[in-house]
């Protein structure tokens, strides 16, 4: 027997369900709704920087997923369902989006922020009505709010090893296991679990109590990208003051009015818009971190912007327009105390951009800004002339970019010296666990720079001893950057150049951001040099970011290539083969989801050949 009204309306219809989701499947048919299960193949690669937040990149996610279906129906299946219904379960925290996890170390990486904090549980929900080819969409979402317990490490591992948070956004699963994770839940509990079902049927009642016309959206059916890429982002209305502070669920959310997208004035090129608007926000994020604006915001009450002004001795009007502008980009928060507004920096603000945090990207922003700032100015050129522009953005093309350029003076040294350490310290922690490196004894870090990659590989392998190999000019600073609140004992450091000295003998070699600085020939020197050095059964660790496949990303990767010669970006395919090529027979590729990658390659049994790739 069917119990809910609303759901019987949906008797004699055709329902899919766009979605794999066994948990999805359960709560629908234990409400009594007939349905199909057709899975969708639309890639969850919606590129999250063109969200205005999480829940419009889970609704959209969600519309993608059931479009797909609703198109491939008719044809693969020869069959047009009424309706089709499409969800997308994303978790956020600190500012991030958390979908499923890639592996064991991504899963504890997810874990472990969510621990003993709050976080959001967001499901978007798609129904499309499709009538021949036509489809009129209503979405809406649900926000849950959760809170972790404080959990051990012994705990958190226990859970990640029970296999369970694999499949699962954010990692965890509350219908199960990771129920015992959980302190308390405000809101929808299946919404957690992957189904806000109140929030569904309210909906279905609007749409067949109510007059469907006003409430579903026609789908631009030109608009996809083939990639499956985002239609433009609907604008969404109906969120109420009220509604908000609840923080869930009558913030039902109706796309635009039919009326202006009928007379198709609403075609807004989102995607070209938000990359006219990008170096500004990057220019933005340079001077507010060379004025020291963070780092004045650090303490928790706030300021207003004459205070600020005042401080860094600059105009109330430029200063004002940079905070909103820094509010506006998510890295400050703007609220109002009586009369006047306060800025304060977000959560990811303090963590990463106050400039003495144990986490800033400080330095690599000071770098991007004064070096690698520049050099874009040239891109043309670089681009006509495939080589690298040093010559038109500081006058000079260095032999070597490291003994010429970066360290050319003292403070420009210590200035690249510093965005290294800065990325580093954020990517080492994950690059060190990416795979279990416990057997090897001692560790080679070869043009290990600072030793903030050694001091976290100490960290995470008691039984290891690193030497980290660089330049003499590197080596004489490494004071500068040895951390206080660790035993350092482990981690020592030897001068000397990677091309001409031996290097010193270690079980396991780590390359972190080396091979992408140089040419073919000279990265196959290294290699053989590195090669002959590993006895049997040591391995290299190579650290880079990984290109996918057919060289489509990830951004970050190909945007940085821009400017790189004569080195290269390479995929996990294409170090596979490298490292293959020089005697480490077998090799595992591991995407951390941080600034870097790892690739390992083992010289253990020289016998057999084995590769893996793992993709993100
Ligand atoms: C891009 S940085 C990477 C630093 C570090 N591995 C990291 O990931 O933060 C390249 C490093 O290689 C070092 N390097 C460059 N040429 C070298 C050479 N011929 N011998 C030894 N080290 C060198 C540089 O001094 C610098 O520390």
């Amino acid at each position: 027997m069917v119990l809910n009204p609303v759901i019987s309306k949906l008797a004699g219809k055709l329902v899919v369900l766009a979605s794999a989701s066994p948990r999805r499947r359960e709560i629908l048919t234990n409400v009594g709704l007939r349905f199909e299960v057709v899975p969708s193949w639309f890639k969850e690669t919606l590129d999250k920087s063109l969200f205005g937040s999480p829940q419009d990149y889970a609704v959209e996610t969600a519309k993608q997923k059931a479009l797909e279906v609703a198109k491939r129906m008719p044809f693969k299946h020869l069959k047009t369902p009424d309706i089709v219904i499409g969800a997308d379960t994303v978790v956020t925290v600190d500012g991030l989006i958390l979908e499923k996890p890639v592996d064991k170390q991504d899963a504890y990486r997810m874990l472990s922020r969510l621990n003993g904090k709050e976080h959001s549980v967001f499901t978007g929900v798609a129904i499309i009505l499709c009538k021949n080819i036509e489809y009129n969409a209503v979405d809406f979402y649900e926000e849950t709010r959760v809170k972790f317990a404080d959990l051990s490490e012994e705990m958190l591992w226990e859970y990640i090893h029970s296999g369970e948070p694999m499949d699962k956004a954010g990692g965890y699963g509350i219908q199960a296991l990771g129920g015992m994770l959980v302190e308390y839940v405000h809101g929808d509990f299946l919404n957690v679990v992957g189904f806000p079902l109140n929030h569904f049927c309210k909906q279905l009642n609007k749409i067949f109590n109510g007059s469907a016309g006003t409430l579903a959206v026609p789908v631009d059916r030109t608009s996809r990208t083939a990639d499956g890429g985002p239609d433009r982002p609907s604008r969404r209305e109906g969120t109420t003051e009220a509604a908000q502070a609840s923080g869930r669920a009558e913030r039902t959310q109706i796309a635009a009015e039919p009326e202006r997208r009928a007379g198709g004035s609403t075609a807004f090129p989102h995607r070209i818009a938000h990359l006219l608007d990008g170096f500004k926000a990057s220019k933005a994020l340079f001077a507010a971190s060379a004025l020291k604006v963070f780092d004045l915001l650090d303490a928790g009450h706030g300021l207003t912007a004459v205070q600020v002004a005042e401080k860094i001795a600059a105009s109330v009007v430029g200063v004002e327009r940079l905070l909103d502008a820094a509010v506006s980009l998510g890295l400050l928060e703007k609220v109002q105390r009586g009369e006047v507004a306060v800025y304060r920096n977000t959560e990811e603000a303090s963590r990463y951009l106050i400039s003495t945090s144990d986490l800033s990207l400080h330095g690599y922003i000071v770098h991007s800004n004064d070096v690698l700032w520049p050099l874009f100015t040239h891109l043309e050129h670089g681009v006509r002339e495939g080589s690298s522009q040093h010559e038109r953005a500081f006058g000079k093309q260095p032999q070597d970019l490291f003994q010429d350029a970066y360290y050319s003076s003292e403070e420009r040294k210590l200035r690249f010296l510093d965005a290294m350490h800065s990325i580093s310290k954020v990517t080492a922690g994950d690059v060190a666990t990416a795979f279990d490196l416990s057997g090897f004894r001692t560790a080679c870090d070869v043009g290990g720079c600072t030793g903030a990659m050694a001091y976290e590989f100490a960290k995470a392998y008691p039984g290891m001893s690193i030497t980290v190999f660089d330049l003499p000019a590197v080596i004489e600073l490494n004071h500068h950057f040895q951390p206080h609140d660790q035993d350092c004992s482990r981690v020592t450091f030897v001068a000397g150049d990677f091309f001409k000295d031996d290097l010193p003998k270690a079980d396991l070699y780590i390359l972190a951001r080396i091979l992408h600085d140089w040419s073919d020939d000279k990265v196959h020197i290294l290699l053989r040099k590195l090669s002959e050095a590993c006895s049997p059964g040591g391995a290299v660790l190579v650290s880079e970011i990984l290109l996918e496949e057919g060289r489509r990303g990830p951004r970050r990767a190909l945007l940085q290539a821009l400017s790189m010669t004569p080195g290269s970006q390479r995929s996990g395919s294409e170090y596979c083969l490298l490292l293959k090529a020089h005697g480490f027979s077998q090799v595992h590729v591991r995407h951390t989801g941080n600034f870097l990658d790892a690739v390992l390659g083992n010289t253990g049994f020289r016998e057999s050949s084995s590769a893996t790739l793992e993709t993100s």
